[in-house]
């Protein structure tokens, strides 16, 4: 049977499980000659991309950081009140002028084209195991049996620990070999660039829920992220599937640079808009950690990503989470200022990755299953 072939239905398990003992291969290279795409990448018709019909653009202040940065009081005012009106009501906006060299976001894309350009049997070298958060990954063919995404990735986790310094590029030498010293290096320096920006992030943050600029920055110093390469290759019916499912993030905090192509929708005020892609600016949105952390003042909100039938289309996470080990519980004036009422229990970021690799596909409503999960004993 061609390696991209799925087993005959009748042997496919018929819940949600593992495919530990009978893998299949998501390789587009050959799939998208096919005139059909396989059953497990089509979507039930609820969530299936109406591509015909122009979205609504999302509208994500662009927040000049370099202003912020300065320190001029009217334009942090300003900013602060622009991200705290943005991430009440659907936690996304953009960052502009953040001081990231262009010439590096480049190089991240360029690295992306070479890495996902490989043969297969090469990208399988980083073969991400069952459980395990690390790793490249087609299409998620060993996790789930349905609802497949129309994607290749490769995610590698980032600690701003100083004794992990180079934990990026190690990843990369030790897995794929000395040949990809150059692209550890650029997504090394990608990931540090993005954990520095994360502070100034938090520092706006803290400054916007009035906690003061130190709160959240102390609190992710010591982030323990992970940088999601996400590659979307052309698919000969972009409406049959997705190539990422409706989701939030359960991690603390996004900061997504797209390419030209576009995709990246957004679900607000019972409908999906659209984020115009600019080369210039980051994506960022809140996660369900921060969500927590903030007792439920910013949001965090579904979001999913279409394919199309002509252009590959790449975009890069970084995904900022704290220390493993550390515990999410907001500050106390975020919680007088909620009714005195907590909105989430006390959970470190290890139990809620834990439970997204294990026991729950990450959805619109992980945050609250795994604060049930966390009820009911871990059951
Ligand atoms: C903690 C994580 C799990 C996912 C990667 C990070 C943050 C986003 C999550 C994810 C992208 C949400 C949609 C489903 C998912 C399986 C995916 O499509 O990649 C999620 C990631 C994951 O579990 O690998
Ligand atoms: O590719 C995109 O634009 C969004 C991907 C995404 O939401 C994710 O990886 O969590
Ligand atoms: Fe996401």
């Amino acid at each position: 049977m061609p390696p991209f072939l799925l087993p005959s239905p009748s042997r496919l398990p018929k819940k949600e499980t593992n495919f530990r003992n009978n893998p299949f291969i998501f390789d587009a290279s050959f799939l998208q000659n096919e005139t059909s795409i396989p059953q497990q990448f089509m979507w039930p018709e609820d969530e299936k991309p109406h591509l015909d019909l122009p979205l609504p653009q999302l509208r994500v202040p662009p927040i000049d950081l370099n202003d912020f940065l300065t320190g001029d009081s009217l334009a942090v005012c300003n900013a602060a009140q622009l991200v705290d009106a943005a991430c009440r009501e659907h936690g996304f906006f953009q960052v502009v002028n953040h001081g990231i060299d262009q010439r590096l976001i480049n190089e991240a894309h360029k690295i992306m084209d070479l890495f996902f350009g490989m043969p297969l049997l090469e990208k399988q070298k980083a073969q991400r195991k069952v459980g395990e958060y690390c790793g490249y990954a087609s299409s998620f063919t060993n996790r789930f049996s349905s609802k497949l995404p129309w994607k290749e990735t490769l995610s590698v986790r980032y600690s701003a620990d100083p004794l992990s310094s180079n934990l990026v590029q190690d990843y990369f030498l030790k897995v794929m070999g000395e040949d990809f010293s150059y692209l550890g290096r650029v997504c090394q320096e990608y990931c540090e660039a993005m954990s520095k920006l994360s502070l100034s992030i938090m520092e706006l943050l803290g400054m916007s829920l009035g906690i003061g600029q130190s709160y959240f920055r102390d609190f992710y110093e010591e982030n323990d992220s992970i940088m999601r390469l996400n590659y979307y290759p052309p698919c000969q019916k972009p409406d049959q599937t997705l190539g990422t499912g409706p989701h939030c993030d359960p991690t603390s905090l996004t900061i997504l640079h797209q390419d030209n192509v576009g995709g990246l929708e957004v679900f607000v005020d019972e409908k999906w808009h659209s984020i115009a892609p600019c080369s210039e600016a980051f994506v960022v949105n809140i996660g369900d950690t921060f969500m927590a952390l903030s007792n439920g003042l910013y949001k965090s909100c579904l979001h999913r990503a279409v394919v199309n039938n002509h252009t590959p289309r790449k975009s890069l996470a970084f995904f900022l989470s704290p220390r493993m080990d550390k515990v999410v519980c907001p500050p106390k004036p975020l919680v007088e200022d909620v009714d005195k009422q907590r909105r989430y229990p006390d959970f470190t970021w290890s139990t809620f990755l834990e439970f997204t690799q294990k026991h729950y596909r990450a959805d619109k409503n992980t945050l609250d299953a795994f604060s049930n999960w966390l009820k009911n004993g871990r059951k």
